[in-house]
C-alpha cells in the first residue's frame, strides 16, 4: 500500500477568511474515505485544492508523490458538487468526449453502469431529472480507471431507494487498489461502504479514524459520532 495523498501544513484563505488551517494528512491507497464536516468546515476547499482549482496559501499537497499539476490530474477523477455537462448533449456524445479527453476512460464500464441503472444513452441530459443527471455524471467519473476518485456530494440529489444501488454499482466497478474520497452529509447512507473517516471542523482535522475503530472503541455508528462531535 502507498500514500496516494499527502497534505503538509496545508492552509487556504480567501482574503482574510481562513478556510483550511495547517492541515497534515496522509491517505493510504486502497481505501474508501469519508470527508465529513458541517457546512463551511472546508471540505470543498480541500477538494478543490486536490484538483488544482485553488492554490494553497501555505503548505504542500502531493498526489501519488507528485505536486498538483498535469501528472496528478491524469490520475484523479473528480466529481464536483455541481453539474457542468452540456445539457443539450446525449449521454453517448458525452461518453465520446470523455473517451477523447481521458486515456483511462473505460467505455464498456460506462455503458454497463448506464444499463444497470436503466439510463438510455440516447437521451439528452436536458430531458432528465436532476437525480438522473447526477447518476450520469457519477457514472462518467467512476468509469475512469483512476488512482484517486474525489467525489463532492455524489448522491445528494438521488432518491434514498436508489442510493444503496448506486453505491453498490460504484463499489463493484472500482479497482481495489484505487482510493475514493467522498464528501457527504448523508453519512448514514454511505457509512457502510466507508473504510476510514476524516472529520473536519473550522478548517482543521478533528479526527481521522477507521470506521471499525469508531464502532469498536466508541460503540456507535459514524453518523451517531458525527452528531455528537458536531452538535450545535
Ligand atoms: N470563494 C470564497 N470566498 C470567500 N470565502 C469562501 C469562498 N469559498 C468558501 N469560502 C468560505 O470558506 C469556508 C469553507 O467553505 P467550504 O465551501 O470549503 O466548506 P464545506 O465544508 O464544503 O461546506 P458545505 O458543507 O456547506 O458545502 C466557509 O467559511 C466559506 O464561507
Amino acid at each position: 500500500m502507498s500514500t496516494i495523498l499527502e497534505c503538509k501544513n496545508l492552509s487556504k484563505a480567501y482574503g482574510n477568511k481562513t478556510a483550511l488551517s495547517h492541515i497534515d494528512l496522509a491517505l493510504e491507497s486502497g481505501h474508501i474515505i469519508g470527508l465529513l464536516g458541517p457546512n463551511g468546515s472546508g471540505k470543498t476547499t480541500l477538494i478543490k485544492l486536490i484538483n488544482g482549482l485553488l492554490t494553497p496559501s501555505e503548505g504542500e499537497l502531493y498526489i501519488d508523490q507528485n505536486p498538483v499539476g498535469i501528472e496528478s490530474k491524469k490520475i484523479v477523477s473528480y466529481l464536483p458538487d455541481h453539474t457542468y455537462l452540456e445539457s443539450n448533449l446525449k449521454v453517448r456524445e458525452i461518453i465520446d468526449y470523455f473517451k477523447d479527453f481521458y486515456d483511462d476512460f473505460d467505455e464498456i464500464r460506462a455503458y454497463d453502469m448506464l444499463a444497470k441503472l436503466q439510463i438510455n444513452p440516447s437521451d439528452k441530459l436536458k430531458t432528465m431529472s436532476k437525480g438522473t443527471k447526477e447518476k450520469v455524471q457519477l457514472i462518467l467519473i467512476m468509469s475512469r480507471r483512476a488512482k484517486l476518485y474525489v467525489l463532492d456530494e455524489p448522491i445528494a440529489g438521488v432518491d434514498p431507494a436508489a442510493r444503496d444501488y448506486i453505491l453498490d454499482i460504484i463499489l463493484s466497478n472500482y479497482d481495489e487498489d484505487a482510493t475514493i474520497l467522498i464528501s457527504t452529509h448523508l453519512i448514514a447512507d454511505i457509512e457502510n461502504i466507508l473504510d476510514e473517516v476524516i472529520f473536519i471542523k473550522n478548517g482543521q482535522i478533528e479526527l481521522t479514524s477507521s470506521v471499525d475503530e469508531i464502532r469498536e472503541s466508541q460503540g456507535k455508528s459514524v453518523d451517531a459520532l458525527f452528531r455528537e462531535v458536531f452538535k450545535c
